[in-house]
């Protein structure tokens, strides 16, 4: 597992192995490895053309120590600095001796630096930045994303909130990240992820100094660890069995997706219960379906419920019916609009409950998700005592006690019709294997949300995908999962 970081938790980090190591040595380790990644990303340095954009911190101090080890290299380095007179000292002198040009941000020729250069690396601000980028930054990041360079951020991109992910107004477009000492937030969450590009960490010994974390990202090795294989002692009901109540007559296309993906996740058995039977019946063989309630569909070890099910009285009953069992239940789509109108059947449970909102979901329980997408999907986990799976770029999964994962390998591909159905099949899926392999609701939310987005990865492979290829892809997907080793934040599968 990956553990996220906020701003202030690796400030704390930094302070005793500051104290610790020589004047400097950090900002010499950071450079190093920022250096070694910006020449892996030029291929050949002698030559290029690299941009410095150099802000009054050490972020910026960084960006010119980087490029002072670049010019040694022989690459053609200029730095742009916003304060002239208040960027790093040691940082000009270096760079100044290994051969490279100052300009200020304000000079007529600043912009045209950053759109000739083959690279742009970001030394704006760090982990000191507050609130949006101001002017003369803004221009400079807007003029490397029209440029033609690799951008590349230093420690985070300049004008994201380094631990909520929150951007107001501008912020730099890296194509990488290169961050020290400890992956933060912002770089893998919320409007942050899609300006961080892919994210390099460079190793500063920090890790004894850091707090556990209480956000961590999956990788495919812990997804793996934690969707144990079938064994010789497994039956169809010792793998979980899951009930599904989803679709109806006027949307039988959720309840196959549901079941399609609960059945491609772990085939053990799933049992169908709702108003889309006949198409349930026809689509999977598989399942066990009855058009009754779940009270007749026999016993399970997870229910999903709600997606296409609608939300008049019947629903509701139906709901409250799960929701008064003690197996964990997946409260999705139309079960949410209802949940949110009687919380309380939630608060009620003891077994787990996980709710898999959208934003629009997520508001109809009384806030705004904002832009601090961690701090929401905490707040309404501990309100209502169920894990909260916020969907999104980066879908984040909230325990009630706090305990958060942030999905790595979401893909925009996903934004089409009845993928959330398939979502929620698969959670269930996992949940319903829960109460025999221990894994918690919230590993179980978590694990779903990483499988969901590796096969909308691999189904992307072959053009635009819909719902149902993620169930065609799945058991593929599963595969990959289980076989590759442990991979970095969201990597596309090879
Ligand atoms: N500590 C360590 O061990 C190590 C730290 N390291 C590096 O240090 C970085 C943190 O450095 P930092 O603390 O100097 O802050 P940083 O982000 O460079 O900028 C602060 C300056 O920006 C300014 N400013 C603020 N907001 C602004 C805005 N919106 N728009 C424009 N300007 C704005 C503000 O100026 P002022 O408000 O005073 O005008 C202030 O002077 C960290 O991310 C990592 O890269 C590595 O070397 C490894 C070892
Ligand atoms: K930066």
């Amino acid at each position: 597992m990956i553990g996220l970081f906020t701003a202030e938790e690796v400030r704390a980090a930094e302070e005793p192995l500051l104290a610790a190591t020589p004047e400097g040595a950090l900002m010499q380790r950071a450079a190093a490895g920022l250096a070694a990644v910006c020449g892996r990303l030029l291929g050949p340095v002698y030559g290029r053309r690299v941009a410095l954009l150099v802000g009054s911190g050490n972020n910026g101090g960084d960006a010119l120590f980087a490029g002072a080890r670049l010019a040694g290299r022989g690459a053609r380095v200029t730095a742009v600095l916003l304060t002239p007179d208040r960027a790093h000292g040691a940082g000009l002198t270096a760079l100044r001796r290994s051969g490279g040009r100052v300009v200020p941000a304000r000079n007529p020729g600043a912009e045209a630096v950053v759109a000739r250069a083959d690279l742009v690396l970001d030394g704006m601000l760090g982990i000191g930045g507050r609130g949006g980028l101001r002017q003369d930054a803004a221009v400079l990041a807007r003029a490397a994303a029209a440029g033609a360079g690799i951008t590349v951020a230093v420690d985070v991109p300049s004008g994201i909130d380094a631990s909520t992910g929150e951007v107001d107004g501008v912020a730099f477009p890296a194509m990488h990240t290169v961050t020290f000492g400890a992956v933060k937030r912002g770089l893998v969450v919320g409007e942050g992820r899609g300006h961080a590009g892919q994210v390099h960490l460079v190793d500063l010994g920090l890790d004894p100094h850091l707090p556990t974390p209480t956000a961590w990202q999956l990788t495919d090795a812990d997804v793996a660890a934690r969707l144990e294989p079938p064994s010789a002692g497994d039956d169809k009901y010792s793998q979980g069995v899951v009930g599904v109540l989803a679709g109806s007559a006027a949307y039988p296309g959720a309840g196959v997706l549901c079941a399609g993906a609960a059945l491609r996740t772990r085939p053990g058995l799933v049992r169908y219960a709702g108003g889309a039977a006949d198409g349930v019946r026809a689509a999977w063989p598989e399942a066990i379906v009855t058009e009754g309630g779940p009270g007749g569909a026999g016993r399970v070890q997870a229910w999903v419920v709600g997606p296409g099910a609608g939300t008049d009285d019947a629903a509701r009953t139906v709901l409250a019916e799960v929701l008064a069992t003690d197996v964990p239940v997946l409260v999705d789509a139309d079960a949410l609009t209802l949940l949110a109108r009687e919380p309380d059947l939630v608060r009620r449970r003891s077994a787990p409950t996980v709710l898999t909102p959208h934003d629009r979901e997520f508001a109809r329980f009384g806030t705004e998700v904002g832009t601090d997408r961690i701090g929401a999907a905490r707040r309404l986990a501990a309100d209502l005592g169920a894990v909260v799976l916020l969907k999104g770029d980066a879908t984040v999964v909230a325990d009630p006690d706090g305990t958060t994962f942030v999905n790595g390998t979401g893909t925009a591909d996903l934004a089409t019709a009845g993928t959330g159905d398939v979502l929620s099949g698969i959670a269930g899926a996992v949940l319903a294997t829960s109460a025999a392999t221990g894994l918690p609701a919230v590993e179980a939310a978590a694990v779903a949300a990483h499988l969901h987005g590796r096969t909308g990865q691999l189904a992307a492979q072959r053009g635009p995908l819909v719902a149902g290829d993620l169930v065609r892809r799945l058991p593929e997907a599963v595969g990959r999962v289980r076989g590759v080793g442990p991979a970095v934040l969201g990597d596309s599968p090879a």
